[in-house]
């Protein structure tokens, strides 16, 4: 196929503009064509029963053709690959049998066949087909190929689990673009992955309309997406975007400032979006003065109080405020329109627009309807405490008010230091003035994070598409965190959007989990642990050695390895594995040349993240999202005492215990916080 479309050069096209525009389109065929050698095209096969029409399918990655262009892989997406993930002894969807093939580095390692419908068919005296276990039918499908991509050391960044997706999630996978869906779950039970196939399966099932309006993936953090950035482009999807919600309203202003986080709390309730609306809308101005239009000899009048009457009627409209002045412009000059008429002028189809421009109705209309910016508006706001008192109305305190307000107010937009949580509501009065395009899905990943503003700016996004929201209550460490999915729904403008939750918990290994899940009655007393899928239970050590070598002791160990430390402690950190005489990058710093060896064949040096090193300092601010084989955890007390209260600092531990894949060393000076009851 590669080669057929290389074949495909732009000297087919006629003159030089379209040879330009099958250049791009061929190149873009090509990138999506391409294949990492170490990436099998498929990976499972499904055999139909005589009576559903005995057909066999093979099913990879993306659909394969042969010369002749009949399908020789279908891709998992398509319909017809269903029932690979779903089919059930109970409920065998017309398989007669599944295939799995095993896999290491792009060879074939094995395969393995489960007979999913009793081979009723097979005339008595025949054996079974060739390969085909004879079932039993109480016994629970067992698949060492599962097992295997499950219990695999990891390295590098994250990888797509396309060849494992597990029923319930690809009922998630799946759901149609017109549904949004929340995702819940405890650590490690596969929300990004779900959430990033689900964009994959999006783009395949309505690929002109997606791509067309746009499909946006965002993470909490660069890092993070670095972390998964491999994996759409290994689905052979290249056409997402993916972005954070910081560079998401980076258009707005550059992110110069901080604020406490009980400001920025505040600024990122729901109760703001009311207040700025009413902000906005107080710049309207009660005519006094009729509307004068001169033209020849004569002068057209729109009374004060006519003029009144069309504000009115533009804004029952409920408008945009931008479109709203311009509609106020053309409804006066309609009104002039119909004067003129009467007085027997013939006047052409353009009449009408050619008056709403005129200076006249242009300054009329101007005076009535000021051009607000969402700085100047948000700049007032925040400096002058009559304006916000009038904004706010009942929905702030005084106390309220008074900790929005600037201490010492900038003396212009352009020198005000917008923090995040201001730009979220530069976005929110942008949207009011002129609405946002939407696009057709959005995937929000750790969107337990976001303030209810936040989610606003991203359910705006999605206003005529969908979303899939990805998050886990108890992993909420910032202040302005949902408490309930319910809420966030309504946030996103989506009340009827689902919750589904995940339960099986892929990554952390049982004895790991147990220690971790002491944190939970302290940090979401209503929700479980993950039920761990592993069959090892892991290995778990609290020590009190120095942090050079432990990590020197895992310097060999075959899988990635990630040093998870306090903020405050990352230069010490650095010391200590620097004086152990450790290679190892830092997560949140683009690595040097030297640090990580090139990415995959052929990978450019600056295509490197820090994933690629062996061994990973990771800030815990950092380590949302992301996994490790082996996890050092350093100075547990210090990662609570890092945030600004017990509850967000235990959620914050939580996070960074329930990194490890395969071991977890908890190094501690001797005290270990009280709720992970170690007492005994
Ligand atoms: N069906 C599956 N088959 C194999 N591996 C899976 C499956 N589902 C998830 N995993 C693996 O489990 C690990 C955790 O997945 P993921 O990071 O998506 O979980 P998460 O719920 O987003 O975790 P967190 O809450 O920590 O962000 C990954 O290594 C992923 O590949």
């Amino acid at each position: 196929m590669r080669e057929r479309t290389a074949r495909l050069g732009p000297g087919m096209a006629g003159d030089r503009f379209g040879a330009e525009v099958l250049e791009a389109t061929l190149a873009r065929r090509l990138a999506q064509l391409a294949d990492d050698p170490e990436v099998p095209l498929f990976f499972g096969r499904i055999d139909h029963t005589a009576a559903s029409g005995g057909e066999t399918f093979h099913v990879g990655r993306r659909h394969v053709s042969d010369p002749a262009g009949d399908p020789m892989v279908v891709d998992w997406r398509a319909p017809v690959s269903v029932p690979f993930y779903r089919a059930s002894r109970a409920e065998p969807m017309g398989l007669a049998a599944r295939r799995r093939y095993g896999f290491a580095r792009g060879v074939l390692t094995g395969y393995e066949d489960e007979a999913i419908t009793m081979p009723t068919a097979t005339p008595p005296g025949e054996s079974a087909p060739p390969g085909i276990t004879s079932p039993d039918a109480d016994a629970p499908a067992h698949s060492t190929i599962l097992e295997a991509e499950i219990e695999r050391p990891r390295t590098g960044p994250m990888r797509d689990i396309v060849a494992t997706i597990q029923p319930e999630q690809d009922v998630i996978v799946r759901a149609g673009l017109d549904r949004t869906v929340v995702v819940q779950g405890a650590p490690g039970t596969g929300k990004t992955a779900v959430g990033l196939h689900r964009a994959a399966y999006l783009l395949y099932a309505h690929r002109e309309q997606v791509t067309r309006r746009g499909m946006l993936v965002v993470g909490p953090n660069r890092s993070f997406l670095r972390y998964i950035r491999d994996v759409l482009p290994a689905l052979g999807e290249i056409d997402a975007t993916q972005t954070t919600v910081p560079e998401l309203v980076a258009g707005h202003g550059r992110l110069r400032g901080d604020e406490p986080a009980a400001v920025a709390t505040l600024k990122g309730d729901a109760r703001m979006a009311g207040v700025l609306r009413r902000a906005l809308w107080s710049h309207l101005v009660e005519p006094s003065e009729p509307l004068v239009l001169p033209r020849g000899s004569r002068r057209w009048r729109v009374a004060a109080h006519a003029a009144r009457e069309a504000m009115v009627q533009v804004v029952g409209r409920d408008p945009r405020y931008d479109a709203g002045r311009e509609q106020l412009r053309h409804t006066l000059a309609h009104r002039i329109l119909l004067q003129i008429e009467a007085s027997g002028d013939a006047l052409d189809e353009t009449a009408w627009d050619r008056i709403a421009r005129t200076p006249a109705v242009r300054n009329y209309v101007a005076e009535l309807w000021p051009v607000v910016t969402p700085a100047k508006l948000l700049h007032r706001l925040l400096s002058d405490a009559d304006f916000l008192a009038a904004a706010a109305g009942d929905d702030l305190t005084a106390a309220e008010r008074e900790a929005l307000l600037w201490d010492r107010p900038p003396r212009t937009p352009g020198a005000a230091r917008w923090t995040l949580a201001d730009l979220v509501l530069l976005d929110e009065i942008a949207d009011l003035l002129d609405r946002t395009t939407p696009l057709a899905h959005i995937v929000a990943d750790e969107a337990q994070d976001l303030s209810a503003m936040m989610l606003r700016a991203l359910g705006r996004r999605a206003r005529t598409g969908s979303l899939t929201v990805l998050g886990d209550l108890a992993q909420a460490t910032t202040p302005w965190a949902s408490t309930s999915w319910t809420e966030a729904l309504e946030h996103l403008g989506r009340p009827d959007g689902h919750v589904e939750e995940l339960t099986a918990g892929f990554r952390v290994p049982g004895d790991v989990i147990d220690f971790a899940a002491r944190l939970l009655p302290h940090v979401a007393p209503d929700l479980a642990p993950p039920v761990a899928v592993r069959r090892s239970r892991g290995r778990l050590t609290l020590t009190t050695e120095e942090l050079g070598p432990i990590v020197a002791g895992l310097a060999g160990a075959e899988g990635s390895v990630g040093v998870i430390v306090p903020d405050g402690g990352l230069a010490a950190a650095r010391g200590d594995l620097t004086g152990a005489g450790l290679a190892f990058a830092v997560v949140g710093e683009e690595p040097a040349d030297d640090d990580v060896p090139p990415a995959g064949p052929g990978g450019a040096a600056d295509d490197r993240t820090e994933f690629d090193a062996h061994v990973d300092l990771v800030p815990a601010s950092l380590a949302k999202g992301l996994e490790f084989d082996h996890v050092v955890v350093a100075d547990p007390a210090g990662i609570v005492a890092g945030e600004p209260d017990r509850t967000t600092g235990l959620r914050r531990l939580y996070v960074c215990l329930t990194r490890a894949v395969t071991s977890l060393v908890v190094r501690h000076d001797g005290t270990l916080p009280p709720e992970l009851g170690t007492g005994d």
